[in-house]
């Protein structure tokens, strides 16, 4: 049995087998097909109704619809509550403004303009915000709106100031500005598909896994090899950039631009609302909820007028407060499996994914017994207590070292340590790294890229993906393509015996599930060392058997393993060497049947009265 594989290309060549991803193919899948026209009646029911309020109302949820799509990139996805997105939206709007009114730019030019401008923007924002814990990024994006919001009005020599800026009146399509209503419905539309493939493309990406990982939980997402701010930062340069191309279409079909209107708080809160009406985080939840919303705001106001002014805010706010008490997952959350159910039955429909599981080819090369990793004098303090107190260690090339130690002697913080999770406060960490060079990495993520695998004590499941995608988000850090990935989940999935779970929910796994999931997701990022903090906790006597053979097995493939286990049978018959820490220290440290006859080791876990009174 061998884990890492080099070549895919058995499973290449099966997944471009017949029924697979030809277009005509997909276009005969009742879900695509019923998404398009779905989508199509965007167009088709305003051009068929002529009547140029539907127009206007069609034009509407077609820019909000794409707002909040765009939005739901980095709200929705990676889960960062951007409550201050307009600014992107007003950027894009008076970035192509300006362009076109000082320079004579057409706003096409000026659209590519704002997008950049406002990606740039998004870096500077997401930047030191993302650093940061806890609600302050929505915060944070609410101050940047206003202060961006209160500059437009202060340079109004150039903004045009609170009385606003009128765009130049130049008709046709170079300036983005008709006669016929229904030129705007089109780019509207255009820009909504355009939204929407982007925000598809990523669900079904790596990143689109990446950031889903990140929402759920960001320290499992770190132990995957996942720069956690990276991924946030390319989520937030995206989505601004998609804001910003809505936000000039936007301020030219209105074709006057003031700083309340473009940088709006109130709107800003509309976008993310429809996402979270919908179904945040989903594909298609921006867009639904926008639909719900928007037409009955517009008709409110468009029938009401004055009589019920801010009955569209009442509208919102019902809504909303119905749909959060009543359907916490969305509309999409909600009903979405129910309504896929339904059109699986249409002709074409219930397909299922042919499952390649990847070749293992590739057992690790480096020689057998050469020092792959070195601790030095590591020391860790919180506060008063010292957790680790001048651990040194080294692992060599293919061997298992058993930790052992009472409880909070300190294990799981060298574990931390040599994961990248805590930052030692003295003492070095090195890792031979597949290049024949030592490196001394700074972050979880560069730990894991440079083979550190490791599992959590108190399992970190990404609760609301099945077993299959939370073992795909391991595999991502070696495999690009979601393809290759679910491959090798799919083989990793088999080893652990999690095959007949694959497609079951993470979260609703019994705790020795949980376990071997922690060990899946671990092995399918293919470590060179492998740190287990007890997976066998939890396991029934005959599983704890199976992990047992299944270390041994992985060790055999050339990984190295570093296993903390209180199953004092499992690991003593499991270890080639063990290391005993107790208050912080290494105690002791040999192979397994002295280390255990050492008077400190029973002393640790027996105490010095068991050791006098047994005459140890
Ligand atoms: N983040 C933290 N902040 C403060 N104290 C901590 C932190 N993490 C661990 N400790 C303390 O450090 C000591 C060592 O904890 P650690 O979890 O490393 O022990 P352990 O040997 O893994 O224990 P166990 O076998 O029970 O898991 C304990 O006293 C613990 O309370």
């Amino acid at each position: 049995m061998s884990l890492h594989d080099s070549s895919l290309k058995d499973s290449r060549a099966a997944k471009a087998a017949p029924g697979g991803l030809s277009v005509l193919s997909r276009l005969t899948d009742p879900r695509v097909y019923c998404a398009l026209i779905a989508l199509s009646l965007l167009v088709i029911i305003p051009a068929w109704s002529g009547s140029t309020f539907m127009v206007h109302v069609f034009v509407t949820i077609c820019v909000f619809g794409a707002l909040s799509t765009a939005w739901n990139i980095l709200g929705g996805y990676a889960g960062q509550l951007s409550l201050g997105h307009t600014v992107f939206y007003g950027l894009g709007g008076y970035t192509a403004a300006l362009l076109l009114t000082h320079f004579g730019l057409s706003p096409w030019i000026g659209m590519i303009a704002g997008a950049a401008l406002a990606a740039l923007v998004s870096l500077g924002i997401g930047y030191p915000c993302f650093r940061l814990r806890g609600p302050f990024f929505s915060l944070a994006t609410i101050a940047f709106l206003e202060v961006v919001r209160l500059l437009s009005i202060h340079f109004n020599g150039v903004t045009g100031g609170s009385a606003g800026l009128v765009v130049p009146l130049q008709i046709g399509w170079p300036w983005m500005i008709f006669r016929e209503k229904i030129n705007y419905l089109y780019i509207a539309f255009g820009l909504l598909v355009l939204c929407l493939a982007v925000s598809y493309a990523i669900r079904h990406s790596r990143l689109g896994y990446a950031l889903t990982a990140v929402r759920e939980r960001d320290s499992a997402a770190q132990a995957a090899g996942i720069d956690i701010n990276g991924v946030k930062l390319w989520a937030m340069a995206i989505s601004a950039a998609l804001t910003a191309l809505v936000g000039t279409f936007h301020a030219m079909y209105m074709t006057f631009l003031e700083p309340a209107t473009l940088f709006s708080l109130a709107t800003a809160i509309e976008i993310a609302m429809f996402a979270l009406i919908g179904g945040l985080g989903t594909v298609a939840g921006p867009l639904l909820g926008t639909v719900l919303v928007v037409p009955l705001a517009e008709l409110a106001r468009g029938w009401l007028g004055a009589s019920a002014n801010g009955l569209h805010g009442f509208v919102y706010g019902s809504v909303l407060v119905i749909i959060t008490l009543t359907l916490p997952g969305g509309l999409v959350g909600t009903f979405g499996p129910f309504v896929v159910r339904l059109i699986d039955r249409l002709p074409g429909g219930g397909r299922t994914r042919a499952d390649v599981v990847a070749p293992a080819t590739k057992i690790i090369t480096g020689t057998p017994g050469e020092v792959v990793l070195k601790a030095q004098n590591l020391v860790k303090r919180f506060g008063g207590l010292t957790a680790t107190d001048n651990v040194s260690l080294t692992l060599k090339r293919g061997e298992i070292l058993g930790v052992i130690g009472p409880n909070g002697a300190g294990k799981t913080t060298v574990f931390a340590q040599l994961s990248g999770f805590l930052t030692p406060n003295a003492g070095t960490i090195e890792i031979l790294g597949p290049d024949g060079k030592w490196h001394q990495p700074s972050s979880p993520d560069a730990f894991a890229r440079l083979g550190i695998g490791r599992t959590f004590q108190i399992v970190q499941p990404f609760g609301k993906l099945s077993v299959l995608e939370n073992i795909m988000i391991g595999a991502f850090l070696r495999h690009r393509s979601v393809d290759d990935a679910r491959a090798v989940a799919l083989r990793v999935a088999k080893l652990m015996g999690l095959d007949d779970v694959k497609d079951v929910e993470a979260g609703t796994l019994p705790i020795g599930g949980l376990k071997r999931l922690e060990v899946a997701r671990t092995l399918a990022t293919e470590p060179t060392i492998l740190l287990l903090d007890e997976v066998m906790a939890g396991q029934s006597q005959s599983d704890t058997l199976k992990m047992v053979e299944l270390i041994r097995a992985i060790r055999d493939t050339g990984v190295t393993v570093i296993a903390i286990e209180h199953n004092m049978q499992a690991i003593m018959s499991l270890s080639d060497r063990i290391v005993v820490i107790d208050s912080g220290k290494v105690i002791a440290e040999g192979k397994p049947d002295a280390v255990v006859r050492e008077r400190r080791v029973i002393e640790a876990y027996l105490g010095e009265d068991f050791v006098d009174a047994q005459g140890l």
